[in-house]
């Protein structure tokens, strides 16, 4: 046998099956979750509440980006590894920061098409010297550790003619890496596939949907019973939903593999499945026997979705005193607003405590362990519903942690509703494109938008029991530590706004570590929140820090850029309103004394050139339809908001506006991300899309000249109108 090099392939976290996740976080980081509970806690003790007030920049990795960064980076054997947007990998020294080798996915960017929420990526698995990631348009790559090359590759769209797209980081479970996908908003039903770490070859795929009993047996046999929760008459032309973009957690306590499906699509229940039903799987936890893809047990944690509700959102395995009794559990708070306590064993619920204003349901039976659902005020059925929380979540993939020091889950938490209704056009299904049958408009807009809505709507939504309480009470984003078996909240800090949410570390010292919007590294005593050190980036941060120690030094690292759901939207109190969204990876230790320069400024605002004069034939028709279209396609990415990180629309100069037609319908800037469209839209359809451009750019010079003239700014606050993530 040929002697063995030492080195990532031949020995160390790398090595070996690499199915054996670290118990506890220690020099290592070996997933996103650090250790195999994905608790987000480390036991490295070197930073502390007496000396981080030392904690500096220990290097810093410009990675030439305006999107978004969610990933959590992983550390083994000295070499740091992160994912970056649409799925590009980046290895490092660990210690210098020098870069060892990049990894750029060749990512067809019509994907864009139907990507919800940016082209973000959480991060990446390893095991067997390889590096897993999974890039925007669901090709998943098996790179080699030490080079970056790509030992394997597949795609795991099962069909080419849907919108399947992936956000999530793959998780290795025995021989397997899996992964999920996502595009529930679109036309993408949800499923999981397992491929052999060795060789890619696909080991099996768990549909969390059933597809249309008319065409024969389902995919598998639980989805046999699955399909009894459905009306056979379901949209199953739209797909059903449910996808799996972020949770996976193997558990190797159990053996079990944990995914958490997503919402129902399209949202209304009364379209989707109009015979009601619970539509499993959508917004459950799926425990899943890594060997054959079948279930083991089941909780659903939102029957019958229709509030944008995936059960998406991290999940934490630990162990804990339950009623006097030690047990291993999953803590899982998704969007719905639960802080759910499982058994991981069994999926036995335990306890079920509602974080934020609720009234989708009223509490949890917790012999049956359904929520007690409460249809007066929320089947969006019987019309308009203010729903809380609402569709951005009380939790969303925002990593939070478990410190089993303190008994504390510590995260963000959103308490926010929005208005819901149901869209009056035909529910045609739209291949390629939004499907959720529905329009938001979060509660912290509510009070602007409601003159622009139809007048019968409106009044619709004045006589809701909850408009008062939406209006006084639109919005509070905080970070909160909880006491996760009654979930009472032990400290809480507000943030800068809704969108300013991000992940959270803790250490063993007694250290939580998280990022703010305004481009802050902040570090906490875990015990009552009391700020020790804050660290000005520049850039904003809404991923998890991550913590690893080389040669006797432990560093914190986090990746810096706003971006991920309602990415066009760039709030004022967000770093990159004046300066670039600069994406970068930033390390820290104690005495770090490396630059970071301030992202650059932005440029100032200018008044909107002139557009060109619509064409002829263009009426107020036209520009209605092109309104419509706009807000029910475009709008996802372009705000039209100033210093939005894709293109303010309202602003397009005379050549721009010259090659519009190449632009939409024949993909010049597909290379830039912008895909076409004229397998969806008629030529009147995107000229009427122009002529509503054309129009708006009149309106925003005419408006931006009058407030020069008055002395005000330019960007004088406007609401964010519709969102539809
Ligand atoms: O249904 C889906 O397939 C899907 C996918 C994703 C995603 O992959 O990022 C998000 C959502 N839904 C979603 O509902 C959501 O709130 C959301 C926020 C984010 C983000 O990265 O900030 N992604 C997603
Ligand atoms: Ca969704």
């Amino acid at each position: 046998m040929a002697p063995v090099v030492l080195g990532l392939a031949g020995c160390g976290l790398l090595g070996g099956k690499g199915t054996e996740q670290q118990a506890k976080a220690g020099d290592n980081w070996t997933n996103p979750g650090g250790d195999a509970g994905k608790t987000r806690n480390s036991t490295l003790e070197d930073i502390t509440p007496a000396n981080v007030s030392r904690l500096g920049v220990a290097w810093m990795a410009e990675l030439h980006t305006n999107r978004g960064l969610e990933g959590t980076p992983v550390v083994a054997d000295g070499v740091l590894y992160a994912s970056g947007v649409a799925g590009r990998v980046y290895a490092y020294d660990a210690a210098t920061g020098k870069e060892l080798w990049t990894f750029e996915p060749n990512v067809d960017m019509q994907v864009n098409r139907t990507v919800c929420c940016d082209q973000v990526n959480r991060g990446v698995a390893m095991a067997d010297g390889k590096i897993f990631v999974s890039a925007l348009d669901a090709v998943m790559y098996a790179l080699d550790a030490k080079t970056g090359k790509i030992v394997w590759q597949v795609d795991t769209k099962e069909v080419k003619d849907r919108g399947i797209n992936s956000t999530g980081a793959p998780e290795v479970a025995g021989d397997v890496v899996v992964i999920g996908n996502g595009g529930a908003e679109y036309d993408v039903r949800g499923y999981v596939s397992a491929y052999d770490i060795r060789t890619g070859a696909l080991k099996w795929r768990f549909h969390t949907v059933p597809r249309d009993p008319k065409l024969g047996a389902q995919d598998h046999p639980d989805l046999e019973a699955a399909v009894k929760t459905w009306d056979p008459n379901s949209r199953w032309d739209i797909s059903g939903g449910g996808t799996p973009w972020d949770a996976l957690n193997y558990d190797p306590e159990t053996g079990l593999l944990l995914v958490g499906t997503g919402n129902g699509g399209p949202y209304p229940r009364s379209i989707r499945s109009p015979k009601g039903g619970d539509n499993l799987y959508l917004s459950s936890i799926v425990a899943l026997d890594p060997k054959t893809g079948r279930v083991k047990w089941h909780y659903q944690e939102t029957p019958g979705d229709e509030w944008d509700f995936p059960a998406t959102a991290p999940m934490i395995l630990t162990h804990m005193q339950v009623d006097g009794q030690d047990r291993g559990v999953v803590l899982h708070a998704p969007k719905n607003g639960f802080l759910y306590v499982l058994d991981r064993k069994t999926g036995q619920l335990l306890r079920a405590n509602a974080l934020v204003r609720m009234n989708w349901a009223n509490g949890v039976d917790m012999k049956t362990g359904r929520p007690n659902l409460t249809p007066q005020f929320s089947d969006l059925g019987t019309g308009p519903k203010i729903i809380f929380p609402g569709t951005p979540g009380a939790r969303n993939w925002f990593p939070p942690s478990y410190d089993p020091k303190t008994g504390l889950y510590i995260a963000s938490i959103l308490d926010m509703g929005n208005l819901i209704f149901i869209t009056p056009e035909p529910k045609d299904y739209r291949r390629k494109a939004l499907n959720t049958g529905s329009a938001l408009i979060f509660t912290n807009a509510l009070a602007e938008t409601m003159p622009t809505l139809p007048p019968p709507v409106a009044a619709a939504v004045k006589a809701l029991p909850h408009y008062k309480d939406a209006i006084a009470n639109p919005a509070k984003a905080e970070i909160r530590a909880i006491d996760p078996l009654t979930g009472k909240t032990v400290w809480a800090v507000p943030t800068a706004g809704w969108q300013d949410r991000g992940g959270v570390m803790t250490t063993a010292s007694g250290l939580t570590f998280h990022g703010s919007l305004n481009g802050q590294l902040l570090v906490r005593d875990s015990r009552n929140g009391t700020l020790l050190k804050t660290i000005e980036t520049g850039t904003p941060i809404i991923a998890a820090p991550m913590t690893y120690k080389v040669k006797g030094v432990q560093y914190v690292a986090v990746m810096a850029a706003w971006g991920g759901g309602g990415f066009p939207y760039v709030p004022r109190y967000s770093a990159a309103y004046n300066r670039e969204n600069a994406g970068r990876l930033l390390v820290f230790r104690l005495d770090g004394k490396a630059a970071l320069p301030p992202p650059p400024a932005r440029p100032a605002l200018e008044i909107a050139p002139p557009p060109p004069p619509q064409a002829p034939g263009v009426t107020q028709a036209t520009i209605g339809m092109g309104r419509g279209l706009f807000y029910s396609n475009c709008a996802i990415c372009h705000s039209n908001q100033h210093r939005s990180i894709t293109p303010d629309l309202r602003r397009m100069s005379a050549p721009t506006h010259q090659i519009f037609n190449e632009i939409v319908m024949k993909g010049l800037y597909l290379p830039k991300g912008m895909p076409r469209w004229d397998d969806l839209f008629s030529q009147a359809q995107a000229d009427a899309i122009h002529a509503f451009l054309i129009d708006e750019q009149a309106r925003t010079r005419a408006d931006e000249q009058a407030k020069v003239k008055a002395g005000v700014a330019i960007d004088a606050p406007r609401a964010a109108i519709m969102s539809n993530f």
